[in-house]
């Protein structure tokens, strides 16, 4: 049967080449193709189906999970297919698995804080997969507080062995994914005590269970945490409990990059920053960032096609009724998280472009950036994944009540989504980072010029006076204008915290005490830095039918959104006057007329298979209705028509009742 695609009509109004803008999402032919060729690869295998996981108990699902991960190493050898592409697949499976930490951490962190000789031993099994990693950090005592982790790892220069431990309950290793059923080795953290001495946290590659039956190894106690957040969702993966009981590791096993312990017993630090041990997380925040466009994406696609299909009030002579879509409201909330999604992907490209720039500088021993990259990463990482779970959250409210079935895709999008706001570094706690960065860069202003992501401070002096020179709402489709408006807003916010914090004697209790304020300082930083990013991306030549145009009413959308929800900073901090943010909200309403006619192309631009959107509501073909139908009598409930449980409790009650009725 011919498959009728419902949205054609919306599809036909679009205004710019859909195909060049997909090149400019995947950020270039070759991406585009390989994300392409992967994302049909995994829809097309049945092996990878995922449409059953939230009706699923936990160990059937954990199960499914393991087979799926299986499969796709499978898929990957089978098919030679390279690092990227493999990197590729597993992003397609779409579900989250003991593989996401064993190549996104456990393989990171023998790069970055292992010796050569480290690497040499360990990569290739890693690679290989013929031991399974996990990233043991976090305590059930401790997990922001990384100096106040308590596992420790003292050296006994007897045997040239460390000694891992928990000395407490608040010392077991919890959280780690991997860690509870499937790592067969962990990087764990632990306070180095060395004669006697405490060296603070470092790295150990711990081997957990046996590489013969799987059985924890002596002294290792290991386990699942339990039932998280959501049905499916995260529970497909197994973060774990662990205690060490006097665990004896050779040496040679502490990840010796930035310090060392000889045989003798002497500890050395490496030429490096002492924060070089934190360097894993600063790689994974900066795929965090890249990940939430992906995330907040999907969700947009789904809201944006449900709500063309969607049609509620409005008929007109018995015409049809209003696309949900058309109202200004459902546009007022739809269209800025669209904007949103692509500012996203385009800064996380920027921030993997910095992550490697840093990288190269530290292996050459060029630590001037790392100050930088750790602010921008944190701030980044804090600033993407909120809006991102925020918006996600609000892409199921714009779907009305079928944003609500599991069928939508958005719940379980939203509850493997949320606890990114909280991994990796709680947001608020990598926000503080950020205000720490930007309070240093204030009190050095004059002694230390002030460069890179910062470097606007350099004209303080200016920004601390400037006046909008907006007239007309058009104005404000002025990047400079945009521009100015945004630096000066985090300028004055940075200054205010300052001089605030200058009236304290002691400057951490006068930091604690501000902390509020603080994060809202680091905030506008933060947001000026995505800012600046999609207009520099503008700055580009960027080919393709209209593809420009439209990035730039999404460009636009995104900075006056930003504006009017922050106009409170904008106009306490005088950067702006009241008739500013009502020119600004004009203008605001004239982009999403614009971009009303392109929506969906837009969408249609992140070549999102109906697989990996998982959702009926966002289906390409926008056959909605029926597709929900048949969905809801695939439940589990409806295999039979009375329900199992009738006669024991539902028949009583009737018949209860029945008697109380004839007393
Ligand atoms: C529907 C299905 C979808 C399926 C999708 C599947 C996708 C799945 C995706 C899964 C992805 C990921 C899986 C999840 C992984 C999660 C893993 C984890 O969570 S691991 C644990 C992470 N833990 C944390 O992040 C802890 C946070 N805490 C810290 O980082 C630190 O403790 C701190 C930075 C908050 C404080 O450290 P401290 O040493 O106390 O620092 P000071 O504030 O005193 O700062 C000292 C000095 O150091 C600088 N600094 C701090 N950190 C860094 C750094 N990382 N790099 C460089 N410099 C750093 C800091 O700025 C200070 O500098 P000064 O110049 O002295 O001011
Ligand atoms: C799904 C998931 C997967 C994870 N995977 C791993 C993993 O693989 N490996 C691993 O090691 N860890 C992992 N973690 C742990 C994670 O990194 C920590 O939970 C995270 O760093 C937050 O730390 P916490 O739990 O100690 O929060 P807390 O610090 O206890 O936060 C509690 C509250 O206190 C506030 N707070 C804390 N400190 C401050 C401060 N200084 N100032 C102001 N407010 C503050 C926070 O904002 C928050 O509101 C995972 C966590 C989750 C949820």
């Amino acid at each position: 049967m011919e498959r009728v695609d419902h949205l054609a009509h919306e599809r036909n109004k679009s205004e710019f080449d859909v195909d060049a803008m997909k090149i400019v999402w995947a950020g270039s032919p070759h991406a585009f193709e390989l994300s392409d060729r992967i994302s049909k690869l995994v829809a097309s295998d049945p092996g990878f189906r995922k449409d059953n996981r939230t009706m699923l108990s936990r160990k059937d699902l954990f199960k499914n999970t393991l087979r799926k991960a299986a499969y796709a190493w499978k898929t990957i050898v089978d098919l030679h297919l390279s690092e990227e592409e493999a990197a590729k697949l597993r992003f397609y499976v779409d579900e989250p698995a003991y593989t996401d930490l064993h190549w996104g951490m456990f393989v990171p962190a023998i790069k970055g804080q292992g010796t050569d000789e480290q690497q040499q031993k360990w990569l290739p099994l890693a690679y290989k997969m013929q031991i399974i990693g996990c990233y043991a950090q976090t305590e059930l005592g401790h997990g922001s507080n990384v100096q106040g982790l308590e596992t420790t790892a003292t050296f006994d220069p007897q045997t040239d062995e460390f000694i891992i431990h928990s000395p407490t309950l608040t010392s077991s290793k919890w959280w780690p994914g991997g860690l509870g059923k499937v790592a067969t080795h962990a990087i764990a953290y632990a306070r180095l005590i060395v004669g006697g001495r405490d060296y603070g946290v470092n790295g150990f590659i711990v081997q957990l269970r046996s590489l013969e039956d799987h059985s924890p190894l002596p002294g290792i106690t290991v386990g699942d945490i339990g039932m998280k957040f959501g049905n499916g969702a995260y529970n497909t993966m197994d973060n774990g409990v662990l205690q060490f009981d006097h665990v004896r590791i050779p040496r040679d096993q502490m990840l010796m990059r930035v310090s060392q312990v000889t045989r003798e017993g002497k500890y050395k630090q490496s030429d490096v920053p002492r924060q070089l041990v934190y360097g894993t997380m600063v790689y994974v925040r900066q795929t965090i960032v890249a990940d939430a466009s992906c995330a907040l994406s999907r969700a947009v696609c789904i809201a944006t096609r449900y709500s063309a299909v969607r049609r509620q009030f409005g008929s007109q002579n018995g015409g049809p009724e209003t696309q949900v879509i058309d109202y200004k409201t459902q546009q007022s909330r739809l269209f800025p998280l669209l904007a949103s999604a692509y500012a996203f992907r385009f800064i996380g490209e920027w921030l993997k472009w910095l992550y490697t720039d840093v990288t190269q500088r530290l292996q050459a021993n060029d630590f001037s950036t790392l100050p930088e990259a750790h602010a921008c990463t944190a701030g980044l990482k804090s600033l993407t994944t909120t809006a991102t779970a925020d918006g996600i959250e609000e892409c199921r409210k714009l779907c009305g009540g079928h944003g609500y079935l599991c069928s939508s895709g958005l719940p379980e999008l939203f509850a493997v989504y949320v606890p990114a706001c909280t991994y990796e570094g709680d947001n608020t706690v990598l926000l503080l980072q950020v205000a720490r960065f930007l309070m240093k860069t204030v009190s050095q202003l004059g002694v230390k010029k002030p460069v890179g992501t910062i470097g606007y401070m350099t004209r303080v002096d200016h920004l601390m006076q400037c006046r909008c020179g907006v007239q007309r709402a058009e104005d404000w489709l002025n990047p400079s204008a945009l521009l100015e408006a945004f630096e000066a807003r985090a300028a004055r916010m940075s200054v205010a915290c300052a001089q605030n914090l200058s009236n304290f004697d002691n400057p951490e209790e006068g930091f604690a005490e501000l902390s509020a304020d603080l994060v809202e300082a680091a905030v506008a930083h933060c947001q000026l830095i995505i800012v600046s990013k999609f207009i520099e991306k503008l700055q580009q030549e960027i080919p393709g039918k209209g593809v420009k145009q439209q990035l730039e009413v999404l460009c636009n959308i995104y900075t006056l959104f930003l504006l009017h929800k922050h106009q409170g900073d904008f106009l306490s901090t005088g950067c702006i006057t009241p008739k500013h943010a009502s020119l600004a909200n004009d203008q605001l309403r004239s982009l999403y007329s614009q971009v009303r006619p392109n929506a969906i192309a837009l969408v249609d631009a992140f070549n999102y298979t109906d697989h990996f959107l998982g959702s009926i509501l966002g289906c390409y073909d926008g056959n909605v209705y029926p597709k929900l139908y048949e969905a809801a009598w695939e439940d589990p409930l409806n295999d039979s028509v009375v329900p199992d449980g009738y006669h024991q409790y539902i028949r009583p009650l009737l018949k209860q009742q029945i008697r109380t009725a004839r007393l």
